[in-house]
């Protein structure tokens, strides 16, 4: 079976300055994968040449088999990548329900006639509720999202995200602005979802890191220093020093 993503010498250049640097990496199918590194390694940039919200410079990227480098951000959805964003994105007047229920009818090209059709509409409602299950907000179905906590918003973002029906899902900071008392509880929702979903996510807080990924891909200056099991990455001396070195501050940023 073809990885997840396949990614080759993948490079994004901003005028003169590299923040992606020839970064090559598998996420094999069904895997959660971290991406680790100080700020400003590249990471979130990693995930706009990945996706194709930025095009990149050089280099290639599969998505379960297909090469997606010249694809459009859109086009990538469509073959089953995903992501979530690290700033909320939501309609917060809107309910739970009423923000997942949209993006439901906007990939399947309805968004326009919503308001007149919503009643009709009970299979993208039926999918809307699951989704919300998915996540564990059943019971928040019908709350405004700016009466909820804003962890519980959170997962309405990987809920939206979901709607695509992606085989793969990129996270930046899924638990980012939340309380570190919350962030674990989002972490256990995202490690509960389907085994054949890829996961692939940025996160800062090393804790987290080393309790729900798989394997971890370091990321300094734009390249990829090393990459492997949480053990590995832990008794690794070079991210020691990246990490407890002069920017030793960035660990639990
Ligand atoms: N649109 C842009 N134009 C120019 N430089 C950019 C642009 N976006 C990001 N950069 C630079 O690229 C580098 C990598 O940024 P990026 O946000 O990808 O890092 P990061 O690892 O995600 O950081 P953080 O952990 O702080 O979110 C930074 O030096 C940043 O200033």
């Amino acid at each position: 079976m073809s990885p997840a993503l396949e990614v080759h010498d993948l490079t994004l250049r901003f005028a003169n300055f590299v923040a992606v640097n020839k970064v090559s990496m598998t996420v094999e199918t069904g895997s959660r994968q971290a991406i680790i590194g100080p700020n400003g390694a590249g990471k979130t940039s990693l995930v706009h040449a990945l996706t194709g919200a930025i095009p990149s410079s050089a280099g290639t990227v599969s998505i379960c088999g297909i090469d997606a480098t010249r694809l459009s951000q859109a086009a990538r959805v469509h073959h089953g990548l995903a992501r979530t964003f690290q700033i909320n994105q939501l309609f917060t007047g809107l309910t739970v329900l009423e923000n997942v229920l949209m993006a439901i009818l906007e990939r399947d090209g309805r968004a326009s006639i919503f308001w007149r059709s919503v009643a009709a509409e009970r299979v993208a409602i039926d999918e809307a509720k699951a989704l919300l299950e998915l996540v564990g907000l059943g019971p928040q179905a019908g709350a405004r999202v700016n009466a909820l906590p804003y962890g519980m918003r959170r997962l309405i973002e990987i809920a939206i995200a979901l709607a695509t029906r992606p085989k793969v899902l990129i996270l930046d900071e899924p638990a980012a602005g939340v309380p570190t008392t919350q962030s674990e509880a989002i972490f256990e929702r995202i490690a509960a979802l389907p085994r054949d979903l890829t996961l692939l996510f940025i996160e800062h807080d090393m804790n987290l890191v080393f309790r729900f990924a798989e394997k971890i891909t370091v990321l300094v200056a734009g390249e990829v220093l090393t990459e492997g099991p949480p053990a590995a990455i832990s008794a690794d001396e070079r991210v020691r020093e990246v990490y407890l070195g002069r920017r030793g501050h960035h660990a639990a940023a």
